[in-house]
């Protein structure tokens, strides 16, 4: 089987969205820190380009958790790989990932942070398959809604690669 990988967005429509999300989080956090929270290793590329368009101080710290292996399907475990390295008590916190599918890495992440007693924490995915969902999760920014199709680029993978695309398509298997 080899892949063939069609558009769906392209880069400048994702930098587009991007500013206007960091408009949105300006709207909210005003001139106040935000401590931008990047679940590795998909968020990395949103957390990059959106921390460049971010008009008040930020700060970047990082998370691995994994729920899937090398494959589309989900584990249904998520597994704390690495976490902070700084108490975020009393901090604006921005969560960033790259996707949310069946909800499950967010909602966990969620629950985990919003225990730190953060002064305020919002969720931010630059991509959203809502008919993959099993966990509920409020979500505060969100890039694109999608169908149900398996995504790489932006940071997203399929077996580790296709990470470094700058724009978001969809995987087709073909025969070879
Ligand atoms: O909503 P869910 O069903 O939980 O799926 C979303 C999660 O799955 C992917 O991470 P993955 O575990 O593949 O790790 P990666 O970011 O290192 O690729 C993605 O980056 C999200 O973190
Ligand atoms: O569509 C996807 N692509 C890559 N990784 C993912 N993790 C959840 N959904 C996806």
């Amino acid at each position: 089987m080899k892949e063939r990988i069609e558009v769906m967005f392209t880069a400048e429509e994702i930098t587009k969205r991007l500013e206007e999300i960091a408009q949105e989080v300006y709207e909210e956090f005003g001139d106040e820190q935000v401590e931008m929270v990047c679940v590795l290793k998909g968020g990395v590329v949103t957390l990059v380009e959106l921390a460049k368009k971010m008009k008040m101080p930020v700060t970047m710290n990082f998370m691995d958790v994994s729920s899937y292996g090398d494959g589309t399907e989900s584990s249904g475990h998520i597994k704390i790989l690495r976490d902070l390295d700084e108490d975020i008590t009393g901090k604006n916190v921005l969560l960033v990932e790259d996707i949310i599918d069946s909800g499950r890495t967010l909602s966990k992440l969620r629950t985990l942070l919003i225990q730190r007693n953060p002064k305020k924490l919002k969720l931010c995915t630059l991509l959203d398959k809502p008919d993959r969902r099993v966990t509920e999760v409020p979500v505060d920014y969100v890039g694109f809604t999608i169908p149900d199709a398996f995504v790489v680029g932006y940071g997203l993978d399929y077996a580790q690669k296709y990470r470094n695309l700058d724009y978001v398509g969809v995987v087709h298997f073909e025969e070879e």
